[in-house]
């Protein structure tokens, strides 16, 4: 039983059984394999969802699928950090569930994501277990950062039962939505220390929120109501100042930092600056960021307008070339894309309020096409380049290399091939999504991903979905990633650094 299930129309359960085993044994043939750090041609031959060998002239038997890569570059699939499948946001839920945002993420070359667990009112365990339900329908590998709302002595206990029984190393904090997820700066502080104690990354969505709500305040009172207020009301300043300010409290306390969503030269030069002093902060713009400017926010007809509507905002021309510049020389390190995907129906919540409409735009399925074009084939990153930002850096700085982003022997075999000489469009009509529209409509390209293998299995051939509920699976992802390594000494070197002035003291006492 190989059935295509179809993400737009949804699946039937009883039709999509357990793929055959024909897919799995794979031999990918002649293509040049590309890692983060080399690039060889090479065959790579597939066994039981792992990668056997990685070397040239590999022979095997007639019970092998056998697939051609001559011309062709051979990488691990794409890892997405940052998503929101399934979400409740906003007085609605997002369109992509797990089923469909992978299967979408699939046909785009993407193999493992890492979406947010939102608490149920407050609780970490009781918005993991929803998160686990939420997850069953799986097609493909999956992992969970957890945001943190709330502070109580429950939560700080949750956080680490989290860490060390439930595979997560990351917690989100929101410095924006205010009244809903934004929380302060004490307890931006209470669970920097919580992340720090227990090797787990410090993320946030760096905005200032109390400024936000004054902004969105003055757009009403001039009586700017359309998706233009959403940008007017939140301008870079305001991502720039809780970007530093995060930034300046995670050095506080001496813990590495991820930023989220980096959409504005302001926030992207306060990780330069920070990191240029040494400071272990790690910054993620998205693919819409990257891309896109503010023109579209501007569009007549609301329809338009509001499928761009998302938070930081897609920001004027002039940040997108800067963030992409930011990427090749190293300042960003990997690129995710926030998908959040809402249809116009559901934007249409605040056709006459800007400030209800339910923030978010897609790129799951668009983001390893965008981030070719825009990046290899204009020539601003290599090929090694590409793999890094698209996948290994995400698993190194989530602790799951080499087991994910890489072609190596022993690693799960997710791998895409993808052709530069043949060429992608993307319409809201073909997408895979179960989104109306896309803030990507009419973009086209060099460079496609022709198969997707995830789990060892075939799940992308021929602008074909074989794709299968269930088969995902979820990876735990243990704490103290590379970014914990040399902390202590770093903090053992401040605390002596205080006993100078306080041994001068006490002299003087
Ligand atoms: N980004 C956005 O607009 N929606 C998703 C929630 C978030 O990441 O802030
Ligand atoms: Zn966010
Ligand atoms: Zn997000």
């Amino acid at each position: 039983n190989n059935q295509v299930c179809d993400a737009w129309n949804g699946y039937d359960e009883a039709q999509c059984g357990i793929q055959a085993s024909s897919s799995s044994k794979i031999l990918i043939k002649g293509g040049t394999v590309v890692n983060a750090h080399h690039q060889e041609i090479a065959d790579v031959y597939v066994e039981n969802g792992i990668i056997v060998a990685v070397k040239p002239n590999i022979k095997v038997g007639d019970d092998v699928t056998v697939l051609d890569a001559t011309g062709k570059y051979v990488m691990p699939g794409g890892i997405d950090p940052h998503t929101h499948l399934a979400m409740e946001f906003m007085g609605t839920e997002t369109i992509d569930d797990f089923f469909s945002g992978q299967a979408a993420a699939l046909a785009g070359g993407t193999t493992m994501h890492i979406d947010f667990v939102i608490p149920v009112n407050g609780s970490l365990s009781a918005g993991f277990k929803a998160y686990e339900r939420k997850a069953e329908s799986s097609c493909m590998d999956y992992g969970f950062h957890m945001a943190i709302t709330k502070w109580d002595e429950v939560v700080a206990e949750e956080m680490e039962i989290m860490v060390k029984e439930k595979g997560i190393n990351s917690f989100k904090f929101f410095m924006a939505y205010k009244g809903s997820l934004m929380i302060n700066d004490e307890l931006l502080l209470e669970g920097f220390k919580r992340c720090k104690s227990f090797g787990a990354l410090a993320m946030v969505h760096a905005e200032n929120g109390d400024a936000v709500f004054e902004g969105q305040k003055r757009m009403i009172e001039l009586g700017i109501t359309g998706p233009e207020g959403h940008a007017l009301s939140r301008p870079p300043m305001l991502e720039g100042e809780a970007t530093s300010r995060a930034i300046r409290l995670a050095s506080f306390v001496n813990v590495p930092l991820y930023v989220v969503h980096v959409m504005s030269i302001d926030a992207m030069e306060e990780i330069a600056k920070a990191r240029k002093s040494g400071q272990r902060v790690i910054g993620e713009p998205v693919v819409s960021g990257l891309i896109l400017d503010d023109s579209g926010l501007w569009a007549p007809d609301f329809v338009t307008a509001a499928k761009y509507v998302m938070s930081p905002p897609i920001r004027a021309s002039g940040h997108n070339k800067a963030l992409q510049a930011a990427l090749s020389s190293g300042v960003l390190q990997l690129v995710g894309t926030d998908h959040c995907a809402f249809t116009s129906t559901q934007k249409s919540f605040g056709i006459d309020d800007f400030r209800k409409i339910p923030n978010g735009v897609n790129g799951i399925e668009e983001r390893m096409h965008l981030v070719w074009h825009t990046m290899v084939e204009s020539g601003k990153i290599s090929l090694t380049d590409y793999v890094r930002l698209t996948s290994t850096e995400c698993a190194r700085i989530f602790n799951i290399y080499p087991r994910k982003g890489a072609i190596l022997a022993g690693s799960d075999a997710d791998i895409i091939i993808l052709n530069p000489n043949s060429s992608f469009e993307i319409t809201a009509r073909s997408h895979h999504s179960r989104l109306d529209t896309n803030v990507f409509e009419g973009m086209k390209g060099k460079g496609k991903v022709e198969v997707t293998i995830a789990g060892g299995r075939i799940v992308w051939e021929n602008d074909q979905l074989k794709v299968v509920p269930g088969s995902g699976k979820y990876i735990e992802m243990p704490p103290f990633s590379y970014l914990f390594d040399g902390i202590e000494k770093a903090e053992a070197k401040y605390l002596s650094s205080l006993h100078a002035p306080v041994k001068r003291f006490n002299s003087a006492t």
